[in-house]
């Protein structure tokens, strides 16, 4: 299968990289929007396109791949609630994987969370720390939104960010951002009760473990109908 890629930065680069080791896929061309290029100028035959790039170029891949008929794996964070909607109409027509976590520890993570948050929500304080270099633009990172969505399922707690001030700890889950170096990625949920503490962390090694998520994703779009999936759905086959 031929694959474009939306985004030469970081991601985009690495992703080249994994494409290219692929025995049944190739690259059908890596876009920049920063310097004027768009998706239409790719010649060929595009069978799907991973977007890691920046929610001002939603609109771009939404209109190339719904003219074309063309799978979407949107890999980008940091859109708004209106962006995450046109998502959501655009995989009514063509197959849309959007997930905020591309790796395979983070897809389970979400899943260990969900299982274990109930039992213990009532006795421990949940709180979140997210760590990535300080190239990122977007804070909280997606993951950690994901996650704190998979903690917070009910809506029951306050969702406090980077808390500072002088009151006590309510009912509520605090959210911390650090930014430094080159750290790719690392989320630690911690739950603190009466003198014992639970930690699930996930370290990213390197970007390298993203780009195989979406080479994964990529695939998996080409026996998909129209919808819309998460990480989940790829790894686990849960649709
Ligand atoms: N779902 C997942 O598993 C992962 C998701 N990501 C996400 O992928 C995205 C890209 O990450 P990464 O490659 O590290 O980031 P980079 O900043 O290295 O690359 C982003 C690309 O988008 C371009 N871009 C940036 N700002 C704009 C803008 N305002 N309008 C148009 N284009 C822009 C950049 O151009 P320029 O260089 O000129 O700024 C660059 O080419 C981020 O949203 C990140 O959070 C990253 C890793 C894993
Ligand atoms: O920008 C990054 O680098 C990453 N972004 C994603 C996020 O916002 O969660 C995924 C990963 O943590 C790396």
């Amino acid at each position: 299968m031929n694959v474009a890629i939306l985004g030469a930065g970081a991601m985009g680069k690495v992703l080249s990289g994994t494409i290219e080791e692929q025995q049944d896929m190739s690259l059908a061309g890596i876009i920049e929007p920063r310097n004027g290029e768009k998706l239409h100028d790719i010649e060929g035959q595009v069978d799907a396109v991973i977007d890691f790039s920046n929610p001002n170029n939603l609109e771009m891949l939404m209109d190339y791949c719904i003219a074309k008929s063309c799978p979407a794996v949107i890999a980008t964070t940091g859109f708004t609630l209106e962006q995450q909607q046109m998502i959501v109409d655009m995989a009514q027509q063509v197959p849309v994987v959007f997930a905020a976590n591309f790796s395979l520890g983070i897809t389970v993570m979400k899943r260990v969370l969900e299982e274990i948050t109930p039992i213990l929500e009532d006795t421990f304080d949940i709180e979140v720390i997210e760590k990535h270099h300080n190239k990122k633009l977007d804070s909280p990172s997606g993951t950690a939104k994901m996650l704190v969505g998979a903690l917070n399922g009910q809506g029951t707690y306050e969702e406090v960010h980077g808390r500072e001030g002088n009151r006590k700890r309510g009912k509520e889950i605090g959210i911390h951002a650090v930014r430094g170096g080159t750290i790719a990625g690392e989320h630690d949920v911690i739950f603190a009760g009466d003198d014992e503490i639970l930690e699930i962390k996930h370290t990213a090694g390197s970007k390298k473990i993203f780009a195989a998520g979406a080479v994964k994703a990529a695939a998996f779009t080409q026996t998909a109908g129209p919808g819309l999936y998460n990480m989940e759905d790829v790894l686990f086959g849960d649709k």
